[in-house]
C-alpha cells in the first residue's frame, strides 16, 4: 500500500486562471476587465470582440477549467489526497476576491495557488500575485483574516504537462496526407508580449536586453526542444521547428515578441515546406487565443497558401497534468515542512524557484503582489 500523501501546511488549492465571457453581453464588460488602464488600442479592441462574437460570446475558458477542477478532484481523491479544490479568476465569474473569501469563510488558512499559466511573464505570473494581493486587500478591508498564499512553481518543464503536447504533437503529424507528413515543420506557439516585458521576464539573473527575451523565450525555446527531440525518438524522423508568436496586442510602434504565426507559415510555403505542425506549448487550454487565433485565422491562411496544417492538442484536462498537480503540490508541502523534495523537471533548465525572488517579472508601475519575496502583507510563519 502506498503512503497517504501529506499536504500539510496546504488545507486547501486553488486554482487561479483568467475568466472568459459566457454570453454576448458579457463581452463588453470582460474585455473592460482585461484591459482596463492598459492602454489598448479601441482598434484591437474591436477586433478581439469581434473573435468572441464568431463563437456565441462564450469563450471556451471557463468550461476548461470547471473540467480540470473535474479531473483534479478525481485524481485527488483517487490517490488519498483530501484537499478541497476551489477556481477564482483574474477576469471573470468566479471573481479571485470571492473565492478567496468563500475559502476563508470555510476556515482555510494555507492556501497553495496553481495559476493557469506555466511560463514565467508579467502576465503569466506577476499578474496573478498583484491579483492576489489585491484579492487579499479586499479582505483585509472587510475585516476578515487573512490566510497565507503560496503560488506553486511554474510548470511548463514538468512531465505531466509535457508528456500530453508531446502526444499532441505525433498525433497532429498522423493527422497530416502521408506525402507531406516526412518534410513537416513544427511551429511551436506561444502568446507574443512586448520584447521590454520578455527581457526582464524570469529571476534578475534571467532578465536579457535587445528582445532576446528572458525566461519568458528561454522556457519556451527549452519545452520547444524537448518535445522536438521526443517526437524524433518517435517517429525518427527530425522535424525542423522554429518557436513562433501568436495573439499580439498592444500599440503597433511597440516592438512584440515576432515572427507571427501567420508570417511564419508565409515563409515556410515560399521555401516549399509541405506542411506545418501548430504546436500551442504557451497555452495550458483550447481558450479562444487557440480557437480563434490558430484554429480560424492562422489556418485560413494555411488554406489560402495551400499549405496542409494540423493544430496540436494542448494539455487541458488530461490526468496527466492533473497529476502533475498532485506532485507540486505535495512537492511544495514537503518543501514549506523543510524537507528536500525531488522536484519533477525535463529540459535543460531544471525545477523553477518556490518563490519568485524581488525584481521577478517586474511590473511598469510597481504594485503590491502577494506570494513572492517581495510581499510584506504576509502573516509569517506556518
Ligand atoms: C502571456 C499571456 C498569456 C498566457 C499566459 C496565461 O494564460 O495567463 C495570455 C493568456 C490569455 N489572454 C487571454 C485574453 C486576452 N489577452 C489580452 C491581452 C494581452 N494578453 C497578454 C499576454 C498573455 N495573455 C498581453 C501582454 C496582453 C496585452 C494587454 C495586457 O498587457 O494585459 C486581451 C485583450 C485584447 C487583446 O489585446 O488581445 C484578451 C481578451 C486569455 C483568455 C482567452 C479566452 O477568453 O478563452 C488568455 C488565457
Ligand atoms: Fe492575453
Amino acid at each position: 500500500m502506498s503512503e497517504q500523501p501529506v499536504p500539510a501546511p496546504y488545507d486547501a488549492l486553488l486554482l487561479l486562471s483568467f475568466g472568459g465571457p459566457e454570453g454576448p453581453d458579457d463581452v463588453v464588460p470582460f474585455l473592460e476587465n482585461v484591459t482596463r488602464g492598459r492602454g489598448i488600442p479601441r482598434e484591437r479592441l474591436k477586433e478581439v470582440g469581434q473573435h468572441y462574437f464568431l463563437f456565441g460570446g462564450v469563450s471556451p475558458i471557463n468550461a476548461q477549467n470547471r473540467e480540470l477542477l473535474d479531473a483534479l478532484r478525481k485524481d485527488f481523491a483517487e490517490h488519498g489526497l483530501d484537499l478541497p479544490v476551489y477556481w477564482g479568476n483574474r477576469n471573470w465569474a468566479p471573481y479571485l476576491t470571492d473565492t478567496l473569501r468563500e475559502m476563508v469563510r470555510d476556515g482555510h488558512r494555507r492556501i497553495a495557488v496553481l495559476a493557469t499559466s506555466a511560463y514565467a511573464s508579467y502576465s503569466g505570473c506577476r499578474q496573478y500575485r498583484e491579483n492576489l494581493a489585491d484579492a487579499l486587500a479586499t479582505l483585509e478591508a472587510e475585516g476578515l483574516e487573512l490566510p497565507q498564499v503560496d503560488k506553486l512553481r511554474h510548470y511548463f518543464n514538468h512531465p505531466g504537462f509535457v508528456r500530453p503536447m508531446v502526444d499532441g504533437v505525433l498525433a497532429s503529424l498522423a493527422e497530416l496526407p502521408d506525402d507531406v507528413r516526412a518534410g513537416a515543420h513544427i511551429a511551436f506557439t506561444t502568446h507574443s508580449i512586448p520584447t521590454a516585458a520578455a527581457d526582464t521576464s524570469g529571476r534578475p539573473e534571467e532578465h536579457t536586453e535587445g528582445g532576446e527575451g528572458g525566461a519568458y523565450v528561454a522556457q519556451h525555446l527549452d519545452v520547444a526542444q524537448v518535445i522536438a527531440d521526443a517526437v524524433r525518438e518517435e517517429t525518427g524522423t527530425a522535424h525542423p521547428w522554429r518557436l513562433v508568436y501568436q495573439s499580439r496586442s498592444g500599440a503597433p510602434h511597440i516592438p512584440w515578441l515576432e515572427p507571427d504565426i501567420c508570417d511564419h507559415l508565409e515563409t515556410l510555403h515560399t521555401q516549399g515546406v509541405p506542411a506545418v505542425v501548430m504546436a500551442p506549448i504557451g497555452f495550458v487550454s483550447d481558450h479562444m487565443e487557440v480557437k480563434y487565433d490558430l484554429d480560424t485565422e492562422a489556418t485560413a491562411k494555411a488554406a489560402e497558401l495551400g499549405l496542409p496544417v494540423a493544430r496540436s492538442a494542448t494539455v487541458g484536462a488530461d490526468p496527466r497534468f492533473a497529476a502533475a498537480v498532485r506532485d507540486l503540490l505535495l512537492e511544495r508541502a514537503a518543501a514549506e515542512r523543510g524537507r528536500s523534495p525531488e522536484r519533477c523537471a525535463l529540459g535543460a533548465l531544471g525545477a523553477s524557484h518556490d518563490l519568485c525572488p524581488v525584481g521577478c517579472c517586474p511590473a511598469r508601475a510597481p504594485r503590491p503582489a502577494a506570494a513572492g519575496a517581495d510581499w510584506s502583507g504576509a502573516p509569517t510563519g506556518v
